[in-house]
């Protein structure tokens, strides 16, 4: 007798496998590695930005009061005392009627407020004077505020603000403000080691030739790019055949290898599909064993040894859905991040989906930009068993399961798979658009 299962809803199934979702530990790497890490700590600023007044141009520092009596036609003259570079600091408090020439970046010599640009004075030379007592001035013909073109000591930052969150994900921006503040060693959650184990006697490794009847592994690298998009480390454990005490020795073994353990393939009803026996045989407690979505209804969650194990489907875009759904989100948890989920945005439907389904759709698609408006366009044939579609992939385009049908220029939901920002729990379950 064939098994029957239950298929339950996918936020049920997110729900249950978010119950057994953990936190990572903390640990530190160099700056130069941080790119997509998460932070594994708040970056609160410990001095302000920038730490002094400095000039925005290159110029000359001068007193705003001066310049009082300069307009169009009445220029006024300032005596230029000296010269600073970025990085130098001009020691002397400049009086009146002097000036200092300055560059982009140098503190403000004390006793100037403002800096005129290089462009807008005449500088003159004083040849009449004897060589050793050769003098520079410039000429201005208008008036300068105080502050005018000062870069403000802690305008860009304050002293105690919180810059970045803990959980956030690392991009180049927050590596410069990592730099600022001085981390060579960067504190991020360590990120979780997710094993990959392919099962079928039908596959054959990438450097092989095809054989009548085989198929070359594909979804072993197609995991692997997405668990380290997800911010995971992809541990490739091999690909077995259909085989009980092989494959189960070998799902035993991983699970004290890695944080979280992927198998694909083997999952289903088939003869070979020994997935369920294995599980069943490591006394897992299965979460789930059939979802009410197309395609990877047959994706099986189990809990085992503390560890997650995701029973992803064999055929490459369920197993691409299953692991979106919800693996990403357990590596995202473990990351510590605050928005693991992937975000969700309300699109404009590409084209007509007229066949009802009784369970929830995610169709692989891509975003179209067309005179400002954006449209999700489905990529390929919609079938579980495709893998060309998956290339051109950005978005799953959600259609809920029932009796509806979806005409092409209505509103559905894309789910955005190349997004960093994501989403939480909540507005990912239930974003704008129920389903
Ligand atoms: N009688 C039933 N048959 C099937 C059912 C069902 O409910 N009743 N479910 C179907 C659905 S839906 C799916 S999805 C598949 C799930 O199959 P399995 O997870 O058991 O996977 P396999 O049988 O091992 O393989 C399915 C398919 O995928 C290819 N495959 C497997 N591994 C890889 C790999 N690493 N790289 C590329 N392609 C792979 C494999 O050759 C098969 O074509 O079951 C349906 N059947
Ligand atoms: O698990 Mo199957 O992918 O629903 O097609
Ligand atoms: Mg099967």
């Amino acid at each position: 007798m064939v098994e029957i299962r239950t298929p339950i809803h996918v936020n049920e199934a997110i729900r249950r496998v978010m119950s057994y979702a953990i936190a990572g530990p903390k640990t530190y790497v160099a700056i130069e590695d941080s790119l997509g890490h998460y932070l594994g700590e708040d970056l609160i600023a410990d001095h302000d930005v920038p730490a002094f007044d400095r000039s925005p141009y290159d110029g000359f520092a001068i007193r705003a009061e001066d310049t009082l009596d300069a307009s169009k036609g009445y220029p006024i003259k300032l005596e230029v005392i000296g010269e600073i570079g970025a990085g130098d600091v001009f020691e002397d408090e400049v009086q009146a009627n002097k000036a200092v020439r300055i560059m982009t970046g140098a503190q403000i010599p004390n006793g100037c407020d403002a800096v005129i640009m290089l462009e807008h004075v005449e500088l003159l030379e004083h040849v009449e004077l004897l060589e050793h007592d050769r003098k520079t001035f410039i000429q201005l013909e208008r008036r300068l505020r105080t502050n005018e073109n000062i870069t403000r000591k802690g305008e860009d930052t304050r002293q105690g603000e919180i810059l970045v969150k803990k959980g956030t994900y690392i991009n180049p921006g927050v590596m410069a403000l990592l730099a600022t503040f001085g981390y060579k060693q960067v504190p991020v959650i360590q990120k979780p080691k997710v094993g990959i184990i392919s099962t079928g006697s039908e596959l054959l490794t990438v450097d092989a030739a095809l054989e009548p009847g085989k198929i070359r592994d594909s979804n072993s690298y197609m995991l692997l790019g997405q668990i380290e998009r997800a911010g995971g480390v992809p541990v490739l454990l091999g690909q077995f055949k259909d085989d009980f005490t092989l494959c189960y020795n070998q799902v035993a073994d991983a699970l004290g290898k890695v944080d979280i353990l992927l198998t694909t393939g083997g999952v289903s009803v088939g003869d070979y599909d020994y997935i369920p026996a294995i599980l069943d045989k490591l006394k897992a407690r299965v979460l789930f064993n059939k979802v009410r979505m197309r395609p990877g209804s047959v994706t099986t969650v189990a809990a085992v040894e503390g560890k997650l194990l995701f029973g992803l489907s064999g055929n490459p875009s369920s197993c691409y859905v299953g692991f979106e759904l919800f693996t990403r989100p357990i590596i995202r948890t473990y990351l510590q991040s605050n928005h693991p989920f992937m975000r969700r945005e309300i699109i404009q439907l590409g084209s007509a989906f007229t066949r009802p389904n009784p369970f929830d759709r995610f169709v692989r698609g891509k975003l179209q930009y067309e005179k400002g408006q954006t449209i999700a366009v489905p990529v390929g044939l919609d079938k579980p068993n495709i893998v060309t579609s998956l290339a051109e992939a950005d978005i799953l385009i959600m259609l809920p399961g029932g009796g509806e049908v979806y005409e092409k220029g209505m509103e559905v939901t894309a789910i955005l798979l190349e997004d960093q920002t994501g989403a939480t729990m909540d507005s990912f379950m239930h974003g704008p658009v129920n389903y």
